[in-house]
């Protein structure tokens, strides 16, 4: 599904207005007829009594038809504004004049203690407070409202987006609407989906407001949900050798973690030969660890971390591999780094950059900017900062275009890594994945994912579609893993034991996980 920004958004309803004929107010009732049918549909219309708490502008207009709705269906309702009703314009203008001439119950609040005292009296709130027009911080008694709000304990329904979430870039502008339920109009926007936004709707159900197809699948709106495809089924006379062959370059004295994760990940994602470029000294001890791989010790540099003389070894040795992945645990020994920056500068086989080779990188783009094989890189916010020499908060409050700049700006395929991990391409296309939980967020999480996102590319061949599927991949072993233990003490090594678990789900859900978004999206 796509994922749209306030402005594309905009556009959208323009075209609709424009080109189909759609009028406004026709958005609009479909928009509060959507939301009144999940309400409708989730509580008690003869017994409770509803709140709509309705803003100035358009998404305000929403909950007044709402309100109509619940009014007519003879619910006990209650409309407050926020805003002076003078300031509604257009539909929203026009349903508060239905409204009125209904004598649908209505009142203007000045203040949060007027809000508060009317609050016990009611079920269910609906918050029509602010939607994708919301430009600046909360603050004064909008602030109080939705502290009450969020304070009351009662089941909230927001109207489009949680009132105080960004609809860019899913931040909270001070104070946002904890929702139960949020129903969004057209497609979901960044806000939506992004975190934290995402955790603000409670339940996420989406309505086209009788768009049509044309315009949601817009081919010109370059974000959406990294959606899972068919994989090609292993060929009853596969051998190890037509499962793909890798190169890890990777690990050093004090990291031996991070290899075999990362090299035992790749097989345990179904990759053929998993080969471990790494210091004579560690070799073994990983082996007792991973029998399985493959082994080609390295001359290493006095602190224990690959030696720079090993770099025509491993450029002849990568000419049969199918990729080369560089830095899981390399360390930042300067001679290191610098053998992986020009290992990746000289070598023309696709590559996959983490870990420390990430900070080799960060040092000197101008590695991986000219090459000809496609790059892939693996960045935690942290290291997408230190790549694009910006903050961490700067990555985070605008993850979509920082990761799109960086894309561009390093010629590579990039995973921005986090709750709903990104994968951006350098064409502008971005994918946000749903699958994975904070349980994953624990040392050599990512490793393991560098090894699926290889192995990936192993069987399917392409860059872009093998990093999407080994990022969702990875979510669902970690995701199947905290089914049975739980999120908390879940380690690297459980996802990588479930890898296998999770390619056999995979392979028998994948269309059911694609149309239900994960079951993270409902489309009503
Ligand atoms: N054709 C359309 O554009 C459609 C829009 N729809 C609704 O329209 C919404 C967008 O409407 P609008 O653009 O009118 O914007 P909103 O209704 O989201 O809010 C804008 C109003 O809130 C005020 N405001 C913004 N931030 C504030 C803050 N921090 N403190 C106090 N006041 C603040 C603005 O001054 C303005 O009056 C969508 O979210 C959706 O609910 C739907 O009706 C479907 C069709
Ligand atoms: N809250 C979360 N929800 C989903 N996935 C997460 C979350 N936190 C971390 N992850 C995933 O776990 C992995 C952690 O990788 P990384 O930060 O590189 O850890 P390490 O360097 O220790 O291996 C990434 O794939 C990331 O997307
Ligand atoms: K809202």
């Amino acid at each position: 599904m796509k994922i749209v920004s306030v402005e594309q958004m905009r556009q959208m309803d323009q075209t609709a207005i424009s080109e189909f004929g759609i009028p406004d107010q026709l958005l609009m009732e479909n928009a509060g007829l959507a939301s009144y049918e999940k309400i409708r549909d989730r509580f008690d219309l003869q017994k409770d009594k509803f709140l709509i708490v309705c803003g100035g502008g358009n998404n305000g207009g929403d909950g007044l038809v709402v309100a109509r709705k619940l009014f007519s269906n003879e619910a006990k309702v209650q409309v407050v504004l926020l805003s002076n009703p003078s300031k509604f314009k257009g539909s929203a203008h026009l349903n508060y004049q239905i409204a009125q001439q209904m004598k649908i119950p209505t009142q203007s609040i000045e203040n949060a203690q007027d809000f508060e005292t009317l609050l016990p009296a009611f079920d269910v709130i609906v918050d029509a407070i602010f939607g994708t027009g919301l430009d600046r911080e909360v603050g004064g008694k909008y602030r109080d409202i939705i502290q009450a709000i969020n304070r009351s304990g009662k089941p909230v329904v927001s109207i489009d987006i949680p009132s105080g979430i960004n609809g860019n870039t899913g931040q909270v502008m001070g104070i946002a609407v904890k929702a139960d339920m949020t129903i969004t109009f057209g497609l979901p926007k960044l806000g939506n989906l992004l975190l934290p936004g995402f955790e603000y709707n409670g339940q996420l159900f989406v309505t086209h407001i009788s768009f049509a197809p044309k315009i949601f699948n817009n081919p010109e709106v370059q974000t959406q949900t990294n959606d899972p495809v068919e994989l090609p089924e292993r060929p009853t006379d596969a051998h190890k050798g037509f499962c793909g062959k890798v190169l890890f370059v990777a690990g050093a004295a004090n990291y031996l973690g991070a290899p075999y994760f990362a090299a035992h990940a790749f097989l345990k994602a179904g990759g053929g030969l998993s080969y471990l470029a790494t210091p004579r000294q560690i070799a073994s001890t990983i082996a007792m660890q991973g029998p399985e791989i493959i082994f080609q010790p390295l001359q290493a540099t006095e602190s224990g971390s690959i030696a720079h003389e090993n770099l025509d070894f491993l450029l002849e040795f990568s000419e049969d591999m199918e990729m080369v992945i560089v830095g899981p645990g390399a360390s930042l020994q300067a001679e290191t780094q610098q053998l992986i920056r020009d290992l990746l500068e000289k070598s023309p086989k696709p590559v996959l950059v983490d870990g420390d080779g990430l900070t080799a990188v960060a040092k000197d783009p101008a590695c991986i900017k000219f090459r000809q094989a496609p790059t892939i890189l693996t960045p935690h916010p942290g290291e997408m900062a230190r790549l694009l020499n910006i903050s961490i908060g700067e990555v985070q409050k605008n993850r979509v275009e920082v990761l799109r700049r960086a894309c561009k700006e390093l010629n590579a395929i990039i995973v921005l890594k986090g709750a709903h991990s990104l994968i951006g391409h350098p064409d502008g296309r971005v994918y946000m994945n749903l699958s994975g939980n904070p349980g994953m967020a624990t040392a050599g999480s990512g490793d393991v994912l560098t090894g699926t996102i290889a192995a990936m590319y192993a069987l399917l061949k392409d860059p872009l579609l093998a990093t999407r599927i080994g990022v969702f991949l990875h979510g669902l072993a970690g995701d199947l893993a905290a089914q049975k233990m739980g999120m908390d003490g879940l380690l690297a090594g459980d996802i990588l034991q479930h890898l296998p678990e999770a390619l056999q789900h995979y392979r028998r859900h994948w269309r059911e996980m694609k149309n239900q978004n994960y079951g993270k999206i409902s489309l009503v």
